[in-house]
């Protein structure tokens, strides 16, 4: 008889399994909640929120900087490191807090504070000599940084997104290792706070960008405020309290080193040996992405833990969906998932939707170097290429470095998901001088190649005025 029975057992207490246990309570469910510290989601505490406080912090610093361009003067600008450091601190605390009040409004029992690992599919065993016993599982135990040997041997002179945000003072020099989201999302911060930034990648590309286009536009505003080392080869070394990186015949030293190098699952520890589920080479069960069960058995893997779509919103509708099946397993319900979004927090933003430029995409490109509004705003850099399929010109994916790319990509992402096509887009208004005006000439053109004749309501030129 185990110490603690239940309907649906959720290990890991982050946004999915907050999500699932939520869920599967609202479904009738008794739960267990399982996690060794409720120390807060990994958003609020060394994630998606300490990460833009910074990001914040060093776009003040380059607004005051470039406020002369629009003949303001501000002095010689200056930056706090501890005061920027302190207040990235208290804002994320705040977020913190907010989550653990959520645990407290938990009904009473639901939280046990331990490390839990299978014993069978069904059956957990906890490290402080516990056992549980449910009807269903949901592994909601998120991931965590992957720090390569030769970094882990430099001790704190390593950091990580664990670990960054409890710096007290901004150092004079960093060496950023993988150019991927959380590389560039800090280097640029950091480089922004007046910090030397070098970013290292044995990759030839930023951020996997899946669009030579884009990815151009992104690589040039990149180098323009860090040296970038793409296809290279860092090695580390401590020398004399400073750490030193060669790259391909090259030195330099850095007062510290950022490893960013990607976020694996928290597999390891889980026993999931125990539950008879078939495992690939990387210790991963087959996960279905319409249910979130694991192969036929009642376990169901939700958020980063399952390495599908590593963000936010995604953990949260994972949860849900676990949670809901886990109650109704084995009668799991599929559900639709929404059009892919991933947003990278750099200045423009750099955003990803839907599919890619595969061969048989009819593509649309906005050039933001001259567009209206973003010279107006001194931010005309960049561009955004939107995907069609024939013979409609029914929108498909898009990907987007330019200003307001945060939110021209929702708009972009809801017109996908709802099937709309380019000449659909095109009939809602446009304000003048927007920067979702830049997009019209893309969605045109897109007409153009499809080829769909626009209605003679509209203005087949841009509209005058810039
Ligand atoms: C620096 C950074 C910036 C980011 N920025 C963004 C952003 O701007 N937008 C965005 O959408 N996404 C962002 N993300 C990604 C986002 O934070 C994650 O996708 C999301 O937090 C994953 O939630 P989760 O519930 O899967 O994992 P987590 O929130 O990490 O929760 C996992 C929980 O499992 C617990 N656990 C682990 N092992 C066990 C065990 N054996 N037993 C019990 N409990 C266990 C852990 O203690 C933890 O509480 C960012 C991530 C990082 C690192
Ligand atoms: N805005 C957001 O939504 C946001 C922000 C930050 C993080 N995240 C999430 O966090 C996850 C992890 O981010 P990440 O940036 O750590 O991983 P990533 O997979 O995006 O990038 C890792 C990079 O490190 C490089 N790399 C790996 N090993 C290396 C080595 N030994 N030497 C040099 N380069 C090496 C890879 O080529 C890759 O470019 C992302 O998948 C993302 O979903 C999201």
């Amino acid at each position: 008889m185990a110490d603690l029975t239940c309907d649906v057992a959720v290990i890991g207490a982050g946004t999915a399994g907050i999500s699932a246990e939520h869920n599967a309570r609202k479904h009738g469910a008794r739960t267990l909640l399982i996690d060794p510290e409720f120390a807060g989601t990994t958003c609020a505490t060394v994630g998606c929120m300490p990460s833009k406080l910074l990001i914040a912090a060093g776009r003040a610093a380059h607004g005051a900087r470039k406020a002369g361009v629009f003949g303001i003067g501000t002095g010689p600008v200056s930056v706090d490191g501890r005061a920027v450091m302190k207040r990235v601190r208290e804002e994320r605390d705040r977020f913190v807090a907010g989550t653990r009040k959520g645990f407290d409004r938990l009904p009473e029992g639901t939280c046990i504070r331990a490390r839990a690992r299978f014993t069978s599919a069904t059956t957990l065993e906890l490290d402080d000599g516990r056992s549980v016993s449910a009807k269903a599982v949901v592994i909601a135990t998120g991931s965590a940084p992957m720090v390569p040997g030769p970094y882990r041997a430099l001790g704190d002179l390593t950091l990580t997104n664990e670990t960054v945000f409890e710096l007290d003072d901004l150092p004079q020099s960093l060496a950023v290792i993988g150019a991927g989201v959380i590389g560039l999302e800090l280097a640029q911060a950091m480089a922004r706070l007046g910090v030397r930034v070098a970013v290292f990648d044995r990759a030839e590309r930023l951020a996997q960008m899946r669009c030579e286009r884009v990815h151009d536009a992104l690589k040039d505003a990149m180098a323009q405020e860090m040296a970038l080392h793409l296809g290279s080869d860092p090695q580390p070394s401590e020398e004399g309290g400073k750490v030193r990186i060669d790259w391909d015949g090259q030195s330099e030293f850095f007062d510290r080193v950022l490893v960013a190098t990607g976020r694996p699952p928290n597999l390891k520890g889980l026993n999931l040996e125990a539950t008879g589920l078939k495992l690939n080479d990387k210790g991963m069960p087959e996960v279905s992405e319409a249910t979130m069960q694991c192969g036929e058995a009642p376990i169901f893997m939700a958020g980063d833990a399952n390495a599908m779509h590593p963000v936010l919103h995604e953990a949260s509708d994972e949860g849900a969906i676990a949670g809901r099946n886990a109650v109704a397993y084995p009668a799991v319900v599929r559900s639709d998932r929404r059009v892919p979004l991933s947003l990278t927090f750099t200045e423009p933003p750099l955003v990803s939707i839907g599919q890619g430029p595969d061969e048989s995409a009819k593509i649309g490109t906005a050039d933001y170097s001259s567009q209206g509004r973003a010279r107006v705003d001194d931010e005309n850099t960049g561009v955004a290429r939107i995907y069609a399929a024939a013979p409609r010109g029914r929108l498909i994916g898009a990907d987007l470095f330019c200003p307001g790319a945060d939110h021209m990509g929702h708009l972009l992402a809801l017109a996908i998901q709802q099937g709309l096509t380019a000449e659909e887009l095109l009939s809602m208004p446009f304000y003048h001088p927007t920067l979702e005006e830049g997009l019209r000439g893309a969605l045109k053109e897109i007409c153009r190649a499809v080829p769909l004749h626009l209605s003679g309501d509209q203005d087949p030129g841009s509209p005058p005025g810039g």
